[in-house]
């Protein structure tokens, strides 16, 4: 059986005020997370996303791939994304943050950051498809990298390094009061997998 693949850690409380955002250190242990890691890193359908920016074609600064329900497409900032089917190793890790949040998540957006100079910058989750309240988990993969939570209103931040098998847990207003990156490092840094499993409403 998968149960004895993941753990039951005691949360972390990372952020309790205008949203919350909860760690669980070590949710897969360290073998199963490299193992799932280098099939990921295999198997995923990665894509470089290339948006528009002022009227410029950028590339972002890592790789991504999006599975899902049929159904749950998903637009972010400024590019659209249709799922492709769930694999078995998604699907199964649903099944496992279901039961472990109580949430339903229909989709999951994966990021392959190759190394120190991929990143993802300042942003809220907060596209309407979302809708208001999302519960977002997130789980981490591969190298440590650094997380950062910063509030819109104060400027206080929070950081929280990433590790493999970690999962971080997002919900409440924390995509409309907060923000959140992995910045880019000098350091000589391995490869990163994060996977954001969330909900996605219906498009009409
Ligand atoms: O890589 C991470 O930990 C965060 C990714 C992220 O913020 C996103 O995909 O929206
Ligand atoms: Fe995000």
């Amino acid at each position: 059986m998968q149960h004895d693949l993941f753990t039951s850690p005691e949360p972390e409380i990372i952020i309790a005020c205008d949203g919350r955002a909860t760690l669980y250190r070590q949710w897969i242990h360290r073998d199963e997370a490299a193992n799932l890691f280098d099939s990921l890193r295999q198997s995923l359908d990665w894509e470089q996303t290339v948006l528009t920016m002022y009227g410029r074609q950028v590339a972002i600064p890592r790789l991504n791939a999006w599975y899902g329900d049929s159904g749950s497409s998903y637009s972010y900032s400024g590019a659209y994304f249709d799922p492709m089917p769930w694999t078995a190793e998604l699907a199964n890790l649903r099944e496992r943050l279901q039961a472990y949040t109580d949430t339903g998540f229909n989709s999951v957006l994966a990021n392959y950051y190759r190394d120190g100079r991929d990143g993802v910058g300042w942003h809220s989750d907060n596209e309407t498809e979302l809708g208001p309240e999302p519960t977002i988990a997130s789980v981490s993969l591969g190298e440590t990298r650094r997380f950062s939570l910063r509030h819109s209103a104060t400027g206080k931040t929070v950081l929280v390094d990433l590790a493999a098998g970690d999962l971080l847990v997002m919900s409440g207003k924390l995509q409309t009061r907060w923000q959140h990156q992995i910045a880019k490092s000098r350091k000589e840094l391995g490869a990163r997998i994060n996977l954001t499993f969330r909900r996605v409403g219906e498009k009409g």
